[in-house]
C-alpha cells in the first residue's frame, strides 16, 4: 500500500529515486550551506513569525518523524517577510535527528552537522486553495529550519519530549493543544535562504527554505527521548528505534544561497 520508504539500507535516501525520480532533480534539499559563498542580499528583510494565536492540535508518530499539527483554516499563525512575497500558514512542525552521540541535521554548514534539525512547515494560502495544491507548486511551501545543538536543557522542549512516550509507535497520535512554537525560536532570526524541496518523499520541489543561522540548545537527555520513538508500529514484531531520520546534503546544481544581514 502506497510507497514504502524509510532511512534503512534498502529503503533509505539512496533508493528513493526509484519511486521518486525527482530525487535527482535540480532543486533538491537539504544542501551544505557554505556561509562565505552565500550572497548578502540587502533587499532581504527580517523574517516575521506570528505564532501568538496559533492552535496546535495533536502530536503524532508518522513512522518517519514526530509531528505536531496546527489549525491552518485561517491566518492565525503565519510566517512572512524575508524572501516571502506573502504570508505562509503554519501547518506542522517535525524533527530530524541522529543516533546516540551522532549528529542528525539535514542541512550542514560548511560540512558541519548539528545534532538535530527542526522544520516548521508553512504553505502559501494566498496563492493556493489547499495545502496539497501548494505542496506541488514551486512557491507553495516555506520551511523554517532550526538547528539543535546539545548543551543545557531547553526549558520549553520538555513539553514535547514529555509527550513522546504517548506516540512511541508508528501511527500513534494524541491531543497536543496550546503549544506555541515561538518558544522554540532562537534569539536571532538571521537566516540563509534558497529554493529547494521536501527532504522526504514525495521530494516535491516546492519549498522556499529559510534556515536560521543560530541553533537552539537542548540537552543530551532531551535528544535521547526522541530516540525512544520507533519507526515500527505497535502490531509489528520488529521494533526499530527511530533515529538517523535525515537525508544527506544534495547537489547545489548552481543554486544561489542568499544570506540575510
Ligand atoms: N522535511 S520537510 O520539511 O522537507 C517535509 C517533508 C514532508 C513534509 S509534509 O508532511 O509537510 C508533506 C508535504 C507535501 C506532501 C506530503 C507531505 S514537510
Ligand atoms: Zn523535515
Amino acid at each position: 500500500t502506497g510507497n514504502q520508504w524509510g532511512y534503512g539500507k534498502e529503503d533509505g535516501p539512496s533508493a528513493w529515486h526509484r519511486s521518486y525520480p525527482v530525487a535527482k532533480g535540480s532543486r533538491q534539499s537539504p544542501i551544505d550551506i557554505i556561509p562565505e559563498q552565500a550572497f548578502h542580499d540587502n533587499s532581504l528583510g527580517p523574517i516575521i513569525a506570528n505564532y501568538d494565536h496559533c492552535t496546535s492540535i495533536n502530536i503524532s508518530n508518522n513512522g518517519h518523524s514526530v509531528v505536531v499539527e496546527f489549525v491552518d483554516s485561517d491566518n492565525r499563525s503565519v510566517i512572512q517577510g524575508g524572501p516571502l512575497d506573502n504570508p505562509y500558514r503554519l501547518k506542522q512542525f517535525h524533527f530530524h535527528w541522529g543516533g546516540k552521540g551522532c549528529d542528525g541535521s539535514e542541512h550542514t554548514v560548511a560540512g558541519y552537522s548539528y545534532a538535530s534539525e527542526l522544520h516548521l512547515v508553512h504553505w502559501n494560502a494566498v496563492k493556493y486553495k489547499t495545502f496539497a495544491e501548494a505542496a506541488t507548486a514551486p512557491d507553495g511551501l516555506a520551511v523554517l529550519g532550526i538547528f539543535l545543538k546539545t548543551g543545557d536543557d531547553h526549558r520549553w522542549l520538555h513539553t514535547i519530549t514529555d509527550a513522546l512516550y504517548m506516540v512511541k509507535y508508528k501511527g500513534s497520535v494524541t491531543d497536543f493543544r496550546g503549544f506555541n512554537p515561538k518558544c522554540l525560536l532562537p534569539s536571532s532570526l538571521h537566516y540563509w535562504t534558497y529554493l529547494g524541496s521536501l527532504t522526504t518523499p514525495p521530494l516535491h520541489e516546492s519549498v522556499v527554505w529559510i534556515v536560521l543561522k543560530q541553533p537552539i540548545v537542548v540537552s543530551d537527555k532531551q535528544m535521547g527521548k526522541f530516540r525512544t520513538l520507533l519507526f515500527t508500529g505497535e502490531e509489528e514484531e520488529e521494533r526499530i528505534r527511530m533515529e538517523n531520520n535525515f537525508r544527506p546534503p544534495q547537489p547545489l546544481q548552481g543554486r544561489k544561497v542568499r544570506s540575510s544581514n
